[in-house]
């Protein structure tokens, strides 16, 4: 396979090549947002896919396992597209949490975590017609010793509910990370840099896909 990345050969025409439409095959705002900042907007076809009727050894297994899933479910939707399945759990202990969704689940989750590291292991699947490069990012999260009147505010809140490990990096649950190690993308919701590698073993380059769109300054 000729290198995605290497130099255009002598003599090929200056400029962007053309690029196959990107689906994300996820409901997750924060990973549109994500993408969308990188100056990449996919359309997003959510696969629908059940997590609880799939399961792994471990938490990097089924975020594979589970991104894989969302992946090829839409892929059957949208042929010739470029599909990407996304998928995050925290690694605590070696036990894979996703969403608590009930706020006792929060709180307990919250006890257990506080003052200890965990790892977000998001699960990434990159399809093209039945071609599939996938792999798993890997982000250890410290976070803070928080105190019950912390934890009982932030689950008030409702953030922690709907998100994978019960915390946002880039929302309230900012303040309760004392820091991370490894791609903060991949806390979010995609890691920008594994995309990369796994877009340019599809033979697209990521300024292509800039290309493909025009970049519009953020209002900061
Ligand atoms: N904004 C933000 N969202 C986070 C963070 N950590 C996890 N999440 C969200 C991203 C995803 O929407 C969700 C993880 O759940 P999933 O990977 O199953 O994705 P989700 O169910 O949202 O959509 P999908 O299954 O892909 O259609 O948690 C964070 O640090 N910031």
């Amino acid at each position: 396979m000729p290198d995605p990345l290497a130099a255009a050969p002598a003599g090929a025409p200056p400029g962007p090549r053309p690029v196959p439409r990107l689906v994300l095959a996820s409901a997750s705002p924060a990973r549109l947002a994500s993408l969308r900042a990188a100056g990449v907007d996919p359309d997003v076809v959510v696969s629908g896919v059940d997590e609880d009727a799939l399961g792994a050894p471990d938490p990097g297994s089924l975020a594979l396992v589970l991104a894989r899933a969302k992946a090829r479910a839409v892929a059957e939707r949208v042929p010739g597209a470029l599909v990407l399945g996304c998928d995050s759990v925290l690694d605590l202990d070696g036990a894979a949490l996703g969403k608590p969704y009930e706020p006792e689940e929060a709180r307990r989750r919250w006890r257990a975590m506080r003052g200890r590291e965990g790892v977000l292991r998001t699960g990434h699947c990159l399809l093209r017609d039945g071609v599939e490069h996938a792999a798993v990012s890997s982000t250890t999260v410290r976070f803070a010793d928080v105190d019950e009147a912390e934890v009982e505010a932030y689950v008030a809140t409702g953030e922690p509910l709907a998100v994978a490990g019960a915390f946002t990096l880039d929302g309230l649950g900012g303040w309760f990370v004392e820091g991370v190690d490894g791609d903060p993308h991949g806390v979010v919701g995609v890691s920008l840099p594994l995309l990369r590698r796994l877009l340019a073993a599809h033979g697209v380059r990521v300024a292509d896909l800039w290309a493909a769109q025009p970049y519009a300054r953020p209002d900061c």
